[in-house]
């Protein structure tokens, strides 16, 4: 399984940067603004893996009410899977719960869905299922 990326939740995408920018990281593609989520979004690569810069677009989003709670930074960890909807039929069989009911949208055209901080014995873990290529016929 791989790392996708790691959330980190900002009030301010220029400072939050920072320390990237300066560990020689540059910022990959546009900010994205990802509605569902009520976030805008930086991502820098570090291999396989991405760092993903969250601040929130509106005060009731879940980045806007983590960050009324606590300081900025490390908010959660994303795993790749091939199949969200399989994985999380699977998950629940062995009685994980989820935040939500079903998969949502993510970034650049993922499925993501969350598993409650408690069955992540004290941190949030997203699943992402990426967009599947379109092979040429
Ligand atoms: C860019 C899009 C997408 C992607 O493609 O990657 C994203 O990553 S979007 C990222 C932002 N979206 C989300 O986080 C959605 C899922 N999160 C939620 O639904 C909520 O944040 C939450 C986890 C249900 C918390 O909701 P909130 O209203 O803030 O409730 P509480 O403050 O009362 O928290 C309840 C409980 O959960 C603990 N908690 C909250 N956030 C975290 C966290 N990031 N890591 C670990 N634990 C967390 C909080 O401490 C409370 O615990 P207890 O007090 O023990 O009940
Ligand atoms: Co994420």
């Amino acid at each position: 399984m791989i790392l996708d990326h790691i959330g980190i939740a900002t009030p301010d995408l220029e400072l939050g940067s920072a320390p990237y920018l300066a560990l020689g990281l540059s910022p990959e593609g546009p900010d994205e603004v990802v509605e569902a989520q009520g976030v805008r979004v930086r991502v820098f690569r570090v291999g396989e893996s991405m760092i993903e810069l969250l601040m929130p677009t509106r005060p009731e989003s879940a980045i806007a009410r983590y960050l009324e709670k606590n300081r900025p930074g490390l908010h959660h960890t994303a795993y790749r899977v091939e199949n969200v909807a399989a994985e999380v039929e699977r998950l629940r069989a062995g009685g994980a719960t989820f935040l939500t009911p079903a998969p949502g949208p993510g970034l650049h055209g993922t499925r993501v869905i969350f598993l409650h901080p408690k069955w992540g014995q004290g941190t949030l873990i997203e699943l992402v299922e990426h967009p599947h290529e379109e092979t040429a016929h």
